[in-house]
């Protein structure tokens, strides 16, 4: 609702009291449309002060509406109203204002912002387009260049940017009320006409269709196949070549054609499986709501490696002190140095004065970590290490401390029984490079407690991570389903294709890199040493096994080819791709002879295979394995896989993640093309639907929020 008082000085103060983002649901905006026109047909009320509840302005439009019946007034012409109000309508930004929120704000004829405060036209990140004038006003207020970075990014910005690019007029440190209250009093009786945006010309450089066309490259870069940020600059190239009103009716277009697209959809899902994902629970009856994370006032990190450094950086720049341990002083040294300096990039990318140096301790001393709260172990993806590790932390950290082990997919159980109290044992995979990327799988071994688990997802909101629960298994829920999908891309070059046909599909489809470039980047070294520990390549192979079978199924020994020949990726030049050039991959003459030598001395009948095929094998039995972690109630629910995959796999947010795509794509279809591709390699497993997946298409293909309902129904290893 909108609460409507008068105050001395013949002020109208309106109210958005929305709780917990004072969003402009359908009951808002009566109130807004109602409490405007009694204060502007009320003979006292000089001019109107509108601001939000609990120091939040506005979080824009009730995303949760979007996908109901539309019901109550639209926004457009409530915030057209505001506009032509005679009486100065004065907006204070407190919090955020986002979406259309900002759009509201757009509308009054005067912002005045708190310091703290954010604004943005966030629309785009939900699919769609500032539609409640945004695209119309904003490069009108600001110029087109700088509106159409704001619209098409959907970023923050801060009150300070806000008010140097002419957002708002004002910001304060102190009270943004009362500051308005004052300035509305100096405005009152002024005429409104000239703060009416609508009616300003939008400032537009000369070379607007290169300004357009610089953005829509930068938009394919950065999310090649999403619609709503290139309809952003249809509409703002509207505003800077048509007059208002006509620039309204192309953004009404352009949102009718974004609110239907399965892209919005997609987008929408992510904003609400993200926050869903904090609110774990286990078949035990254990939850974020009934279990109490542990403080963690110190932390330690072990290992100093790539993974490490990110970590103690991570938790240094959320305030929590540490003691970083390494083995050898060389090791410790180097450690050191990386991590300031990552420390110190960081406090100048943030305009600090100071990094954070004073709260990381550097140690070769175990025993210094007698008193930590919380340890991270970050030290190579090897067992006897790992194991060796937690035993002496056993004796060494206090009892109650938490131990986490940072592994990609070594059995957290087996970790823990080195431990003498394995309920404290947590799995924590962060994501390289660990101080930036998002998502952080928190596994739980069967004895971890659940104590352990709300201090570990606890740990994940202190570092803005996305912590999500997932179970005990071979590459837990993200690296467990990458393996079918490399797979097939290793057969698809295996029976035709080249490493740029496949990559360019997956690049289409939206990956910002194709697996091929993915794998040159991170090295070809990391995965061959992982089939080396599982034995399926090196000296763990029994004689005489065959080169392309392991245990009675398909297997491509091409990735341990190229690894054991020098061909690293991206660090020795060449991989899949060559790299004359630092990181630009070219197509390399040599694998592709290679690759014909190879088909033939395995008497493969080479094959054009067409891009639906690349797509629906890679991604089908990625999907597949998917349905086989719910089944094994490995994740908790299908948001739950895909939160992981959008936030952790570069999977396209306007594809929603993988589970969600295959509903989206239809679960008969995905069904019916992995029992062809299955009939057609039967010697690969990984190709035969799940039952999980046979299951749902035969109660009717329900949609992803009814899932986890079945999935209730199996064992769960949470
Ligand atoms: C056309 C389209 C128009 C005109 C639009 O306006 S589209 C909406 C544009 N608005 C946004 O994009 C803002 C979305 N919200 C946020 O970015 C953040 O929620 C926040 C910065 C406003 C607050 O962040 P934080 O304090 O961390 O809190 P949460 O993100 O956890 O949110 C708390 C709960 O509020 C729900 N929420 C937030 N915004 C909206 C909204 N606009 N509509 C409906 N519900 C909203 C959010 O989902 C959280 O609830 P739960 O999901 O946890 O139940």
């Amino acid at each position: 609702m909108a609460l409507y008082r008068r105050i001395p000085g013949a002020i109208a103060v309106i109210t958005l009291t929305n709780p917990p983002v004072n969003a402009l649901s359908c009951t808002v905006r009566e109130a807004i449309y109602e409490t405007v026109k009694r204060a502007t047909a009320d003979q006292e009320v000089k001019a109107i002060v509108l601001c939000g509840a609990n120091g939040k302005f506005c979080g824009g439009a009730d995303i949760k509406e979007f996908s109901r019946e539309m019901r109550g007034p639209p926004l457009v012409p409530m915030i057209d109203m505001i506009e032509e109000s005679e009486k100065p309508v004065v907006a204070v930004i407190e919090g955020v204002a986002f979406g259309g929120g900002l759009e509201l704000a757009l509308g009054c004829h005067y912002r005045i912002a708190h310091s703290g405060a954010q604004v943005g036209l966030t629309e785009v990140t939900l699919g769609l387009l500032p539609a409640a004038g945004g695209t119309q006003r904003l490069p009108r207020l600001i110029g087109v260049p700088a509106a159409l970075d704001i619209i098409t990014t959907g970023r923050h910005v801060s009150a300070q940017e806000a008010v140097r690019l002419g957002i708002v007029d004002k910001v304060t440190d102190s009270s943004a009320m009362e500051e308005a209250i004052e300035f509305a009093k100096t405005v009152a009786g002024e005429p409104m006409g000239p703060r009416r945006l609508s009616l300003w010309t939008a400032a537009c450089p000369e070379d607007l269709d290169s300004l357009l066309e610089g953005a829509l490259v930068r938009i394919r870069q950065r999310s090649r196949g999403a619609l709503a940020p290139v309809a952003c600059v249809q509409a703002v190239r509207a505003a800077a070549s048509l007059p208002f009103a006509q620039g309204m009716k192309k953004e009404q277009e352009l949102m009718a054609y974004l609110f239907t697209s399965g892209q919005a959809r997609a987008m929408q899902y992510c904003f609400f499986t993200q926050r869903a994902a904090a609110r774990w629970t286990t078949p035990s009856g254990a939850s974020w709501e009934n279990t109490k994370a542990r403080p963690v006032r110190q932390a330690a990190v072990i290992g100093l490696g790539t993974m490490g450094k990110g970590i103690a950086v991570s938790l240094s720049r959320a305030g929590i002190p540490v003691i970083a341990v390494e083995t050898e002083q060389k090791r410790l040294k180097a450690g050191r140095k990386a991590v300031n300096s990552m420390l110190t990039r960081e406090s100048q990318k943030r305009g600090l004065a100071e990094a954070h140096l004073g709260s990381i301790s550097f140690t070769l001393d175990l025993r210094k970590l007698r008193d930590t709260d919380l340890v991270i172990e970050a030290v190579f993806e090897d067992m006897a290490l790992k194991k060796q590790i937690f035993s002496k932390l056993s004796s060494v950290c206090r009892p109650d401390a938490l131990l986490c082990t940072n592994t990609s997919g070594l059995n957290i159980d087996e970790i823990a029984s080195a431990a003498s109290r394995p309920e404290l044992v947590v799995g924590t995979h962060f994501f390289a490079p660990a101080h930036v990327m998002k998502l952080l799988e928190v596994v739980c071994g069967p004895r971890t407690s659940p104590v352990a688990v709300a201090t570990a997802m606890q740990l994940a909101k202190r570092l803005e991570k996305i912590g999500v629960v997932v179970g005990n298994c071979s590459g837990f829920v993200g690296n467990r389903m990458m393996r079918p999908y490399t797979e097939q891309a290793y057969y698809l070059l295996e029976e035709g294709a080249r490493p740029e046909e496949v990559d360019l599909v997956l690049e289409e489809f939206g990956f910002a890199m194709g697996i091929f470039r993915v794998m040159d980047l991170s090295g070809l070294d990391v995965g061959w040493r992982s089939r080396k520990e599982l034995g399926l390549t090196g000296p763990k192979l029994p004689p005489g096994t065959e080169a392309r079978s392991r245990g009675g199924k398909r297997y491509s020994p091409l990735p341990d080819i190229l690894c054991e020949s020098g061909r690293l990726g991206q660090k020795t030049g060449r991989g899949w791709y060559l790299y004359e050039k630092e990181r630009v991959a070219t197509p390399d003459p040599w694998l592709q002879s290679f690759l014909e030598d190879y088909r033939s001395r395995f008497g493969i009948q080479s094959r054009r295979v067409g891009q639906d095929e690349i797509l629906e094998r890679c991604l089908y039995s990625l999907i597949n394995e998917g349905f086989r972690i719910l089944q094994e109630g490995i994740a908790a629910s299908p948001e739950d896989i895909d939160v992981i995959y959008v936030s952790g796999y570069g999977w396209p947010r306007h594809r929603g993640g993988p589970m969600f795509y295959a509903w989206m794509v239809g679960l008969p279809k995905v069904l019916d093309k992995l029992e062809h591709y299955h009939r057609t390699h039967p010697d690969i497993p990984n190709l035969a639907p799940s039952s999980m997946l046979r299951k749902l298409v035969a109660r009717g293909s329900p949609p992803v929020h009814q899932w986890r309902a079945l999935i209730q129904q199996h064992s769960s290893q949470l």
